[in-house]
């Protein structure tokens, strides 16, 4: 398989002088295959997360970025292939400035200028009015500004987007939207995501590739439908308990 997009090996981290809040964690992201990290709150899903972004560094271990590790130097070329969606599509927009400024800032973080055209056609791959750009946040609804902050995600036409809880914010019918709206991203821009979700059905949807973490470790990972059909760990089997029904893909043929 050829070089992953990221890779974390054998990382550990603790905050401070607290207990480790993630132990040994091996996950590869290889281009073309989403992959889905699992797990109940305070598993240490966006402490991951957050090392992946290259926001903190592991405490034992290392990532790496197309082979090479992680390093202060590699961060630029680094922020241009990897961007981040959050949860909340309220407190991800700065409510003061406009949709178009908003959207350009990793170009400007970049030093690639906030160059309309590459706004005008993220803003259109995300299925936005073409007015959008003039206007502030508060004008548009939670899954249009979820669509918002993916456009800030795309514009620098990143190959992978850490997306953590996309979705758990919205309603079911803009949920479905969002993640129809994910999907088709991956197929046109050759974009790859690592999604964090507590909704298997959405992992089911998105991701071939499954990582379950407890308590800081991963439990568990491999095809997504392995995983749900047949979860070799207790753990991975309550997390299925919980779910009302899973969508067709993943249930069992
Ligand atoms: N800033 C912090 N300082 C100290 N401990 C922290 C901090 N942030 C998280 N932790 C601890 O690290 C562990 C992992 O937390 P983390 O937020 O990564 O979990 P999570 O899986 O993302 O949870 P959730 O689904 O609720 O967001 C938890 O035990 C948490 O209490």
């Amino acid at each position: 398989m050829p070089e992953p997009i990221i890779e974390a090996d054998r990382v550990g981290y603790a905050y401070g002088k607290g207990p480790a809040a993630l132990t040994d964690v091996s996950l590869a992201v290889h281009a073309g295959r989403n992959v889905a990290l699992v797990g109940e709150s305070g598993a240490g899903k966006t402490t991951l997360l957050r090392l992946l972004l290259g926001l903190t560094r592991p405490t034992s271990g290392v990532i790496r970025h197309a082979g090479e590790p992680l390093t202060r130097d590699r961060l630029p070329g680094y922020r241009r292939a990897v961007q981040a969606v959050f949860q909340d599509p309220y407190s991800s927009l700065d409510p003061r400035q406009r949709i178009a400024r908003i959207v350009a800032e990793p170009l400007r973080g970049l030093g690639l200028g906030a160059d309309p055209v590459r706004v005008a056609e993220a803003l259109t791959a995300v299925g936005l009015p073409e007015d959008a750009g003039r206007r502030y946040p508060h004008e548009f609804s939670g899954g249009q500004r979820q669509r918002i902050a993916i456009a800030r995600a795309i514009v620098c036409h990143p190959r992978l987007l850490l997306a953590d809880e996309p979705v758990s914010a919205l309603d079911l019918t803009t949920r479905v939207r969002i993640v129809d709206l994910l999907a088709s991203l991956c197929a046109e821009r050759d974009l790859t995501i690592l999604l964090i979700s507590h909704d298997l059905g959405v992992v089911a949807e998105l991701c071939e590739h499954t990582a379950v973490l407890q308590r800081g470790r991963i439990v568990e990972q491999g095809a997504t439908r392995e995983v749900l059909r047949a979860p070799g760990h207790p753990y991975t089997k309550a997390l299925l308990a919980g779910v009302p029904r899973l969508p067709e893909a993943a249930q069992p043929r």
